[in-house]
């Protein structure tokens, strides 16, 4: 049975003056993997960053309405940031894997928070991380070289395994292959494919022919509204809306 994982109602985003999202209301199902598609500029990456509280790092950035987590309040006083993006993690356009090595990037996250008891623990969770993000095998015999010394999509992998590390419920994913070439892409969309069983998965994606092969749920935003929300079979063969029609058949983008 499908579980909603996160829950948004009535949610606003200003930069400002200027706001980004316009009265968003969505529920994000467990299990699967919601794709976000829109034309530049329409606040898919703002209001995927509004999901675990990434707006606030931006000075001016204010959300409004209610976001909710297996129904708590991720904007509540008693909600704390750090463990929310455990909770929630984040993987972005550029692979950014930190200035450490393999091990170093997967074990940071589950020693600060307290995850590990001990060295054996740690290398179990890498290991574990490593084989969930398909990279286990690549890069087994050199777990103590500089993570930037990985290919592009290498680099992904290991982002996405360092998000796993901490054994977050959500993964957002802003663009995970933007700068990735086509094998390496193919090779994330298997993953996200593979993850989709054991974690509530939104990805920001400018790839339409993407969004139809990785997503069970997409949602069309618009000039800061979402305008069309349904299963991504639905929404590309039988868009109820007008705006969504024009955008899936290029006629704008
Ligand atoms: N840090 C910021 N400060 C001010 N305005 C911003 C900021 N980030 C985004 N915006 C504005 O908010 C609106 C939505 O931007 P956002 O990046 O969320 O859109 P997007 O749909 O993800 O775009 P793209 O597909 O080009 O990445 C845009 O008008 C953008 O210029």
């Amino acid at each position: 049975m499908t579980e909603t994982k996160i829950t948004a109602r009535n949610v606003d985003v200003f930069y400002g003056q200027k706001q980004a999202i316009d009265n968003v209301s969505i529920d994000i199902d467990d299990g699967m993997v919601t794709a976000f598609i829109g034309p530049s500029g329409c606040g898919k990456s703002t209001f995927l960053r509004s999901l675990n509280r990434m707006n606030d790092t931006i000075a001016d950035a204010r959300v409004t309405g209610e976001i909710r987590l297996d129904g708590e309040d991720v904007y509540a006083a008693s909600m704390d940031p750090v463990a929310l993006r455990a909770r929630v993690g984040m993987v972005f356009q550029k692979p950014n894997p930190f200035p450490k090595s393999i091990f170093e990037n997967i074990a940071y996250g589950p020693r600060i928070h307290g995850l590990v008891q001990n060295k054996t623990d740690l290398d179990e969770v890498v290991e574990k991380s490593l084989v969930k993000a398909g990279l286990w095998e690549e890069v087994k015999d050199r777990l103590h070289d500089a993570g930037t010394a990985l290919s592009g999509g290498q680099q992904q992998r290991l982002c996405i395994a360092r998000a796993i590390a901490v054994s977050p419920e959500v993964i957002l994913m802003d663009e995970p292959c933007s700068a990735l070439d086509p094998i390496a892409t193919a090779r994330i969309e298997e993953l996200i494919d593979e993850l989709k069983d054991n974690f509530a998965i939104v990805i920001v994606t400018h790839s339409m022919q993407q969004a139809a092969r990785v997503s069970q749920r997409t949602a069309f935003f618009h000039l800061g509204n979402l305008v069309e929300y349904g299963e991504t079979s639905q929404v590309f063969t039988a868009p109820r809306n007008e705006k969504t029609k024009d955008y899936i058949t290029g006629r704008y983008g």
